[in-house]
């Protein structure tokens, strides 16, 4: 696969459609354009043209083309786009000339941002924002992916990288000094006072978790003994039949999770096999990790039926006691809420408390980290600026201070992607659709 091949995808999804954007990019991105359309418009005005085969001049499609020179171009290179009619025939005709020309060929899945990457249109953190983008669920999620695009992420990592390296070439600054005797006391101040505001301020991006979460989903799961409505709760949350109901106990074995949005958050709500002793092995399994999936999740309901609870709930980060079949008994004082999933009664009520257990964990999408990747990188870069402020404070070796702040800068440098990414690269690009 050479990275200077010319690329060309679909880039609007497959089926039947009305419109069918096919995207090219690359250094015969101009002759193609020239070659199919007999002539190219002026740079970012679309053109009709009536696209034709080379050679036998045979009409492909009636279609709006685009010529977007490099580098101001998504990719960095020279870009064309033609939009083609949408339907199945069509489509096939096109990418099959496009498959003609010489050095150009299907574009693998992501390429057009890796090389947008590569070309430096746009940083790491930029890239995981576009993936969210396009992987956004809800209104929260889509917020909070398009800040990361925006490069506020990207924008903040290299301020920082900036501040350390200003803090570092002040280390370096005061080895010359030390070799004469000792480091003056206002140089050593500022730069302590500079490794000090960056601890704080790193601390405080790695306190907050709700972009992880933002991106992961909340998890409620639905727990109680058998019969307790579980699956009947979960199908009216969902507003689609996904679990079987029967008045049969022990009815649910596996977890069901249904992805909902609730509020423009992401909830997650997991079904669960009724909890009791039982001697069928089948049930058992079901059992056992209704109780691993209450443990892990971020929420409980704990559903307790009219007719009271043989189990106690499991263990659980956090669980409100859901009175069920209130059409049958109402007054139960032992509950957080009491609800009919049959009759929709108090439904409201708990889509309320759900919205708002979500919206405490989740935030509203202002969180800086929002994967695993960050947080690994910014926590290393916290280390290591804490152990270059106690080498200084106690007199230790310049020197060591400074290679603590010289990891440090690289640390965060990974955020952006300006180092040390080669392994991240080729599992974030393949996670994206082919043509994008
Ligand atoms: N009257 C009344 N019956 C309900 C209500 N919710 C569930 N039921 C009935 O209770 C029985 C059990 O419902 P399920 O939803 O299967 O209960 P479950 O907790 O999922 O049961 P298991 O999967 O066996 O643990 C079914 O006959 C339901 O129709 C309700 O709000 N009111
Ligand atoms: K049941
Ligand atoms: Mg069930």
């Amino acid at each position: 696969m050479r990275s200077d091949d010319t690329i060309f995808a679909t880039a609007s999804g497959h089926g039947r459609a009305a419109v069918c954007i096919v995207r090219i990019s690359g250094p015969q991105s101009w002759t193609i354009l020239n070659t199919l359309g007999g002539s190219v418009p002026e740079p970012r005005r679309a053109a009709v043209r009536i696209l034709r085969e080379p050679g036998s001049g045979e009409p492909l499609d009636q279609a709006l083309i685009l010529w977007m020179p490099g580098p101001r171009s998504f990719t960095g290179e020279d870009q064309a786009e033609l939009h083609i009619h949408g339907g199945l025939a069509t489509r096939a005709a096109v990418l099959k000339v496009l498959g003609t020309i010489p050095d150009c060929r299907p574009a693998e899945a992501g390429e057009f941002t890796r090389r947008a990457f590569l070309n430096g249109r746009m940083d790491l953190s930029q890239v995981e924002g576009l993936a969210d983008v396009i992987d956004a669920e809800t209104e929260a999620q889509r917020r909070q992916a398009m800040l990361q695009l925006e490069g506020r992420l990207g924008d903040t990592a290299e301020r920082w990288r900036e501040e350390i390296l200003q803090a570092l070439a002040l280390l370096e600054a005061s080895l010359d000094f030390s070799d004469e005797g000792d480091v003056p006391e206002d140089l050593e101040a500022d730069i302590l006072q500079r490794l000090d505001r960056l601890h704080v301020e790193i601390g405080r991006a790695l306190a907050n978790r709700s972009g992880e979460r933002l991106r992961e989903g909340f998890t409620v799961v639905l727990a109680g003994p058998p019969n307790a409505g579980k699956s009947t709760l979960l199908n009216a949350l969902a507003r689609r039949d996904v679990a079987i109901v029967s008045p049969i106990a022990g009815t649910t074995r596996d977890v069901i999770e249904v992805h909902c949005d609730l509020g423009g958050l992401p909830v997650v709500v997991v079904d669960t096999a009724g909890l009791r002793e039982s001697g069928d092995l089948i049930e058992q399994e079901g059992v056992s990790r209704a109780r691993a999936r209450a443990q892990d999740a971020d929420l409980v309901l704990w559903l307790v039926p009219p007719e009271g609870e043989e189990t106690d709930p499991p263990a659980a980060r956090r669980l409100l006691r859901v009175g069920t079949k209130a059409d049958v008994s109402r007054d139960r004082d032992d509950c957080d809420l009491v609800i009919s999933a049959s009759t929709g009664e108090g439904l409201a009520d708990l889509i309320t408390a759900l919205e708002h257990e979500a919206e405490t964990a989740l935030g509203q999408g202002d969180a800086l980290l929002t994967r695993e990747r960050h947080r690994r990188a910014l926590e290393r870069a916290h280390h290591s600026l804490a152990a270059g402020r106690a080498l200084l404070e106690t007199g230790g070796p310049i020197e060591l201070a400074a290679e603590e702040a010289r990891l440090a800068s690289r640390a965060v440098g990974e955020i952006t992607g300006r180092v040390d990414v080669e392994d991240v690269l080729d599992r974030l690009f393949s996670s994206f659709c082919i043509g994008k």
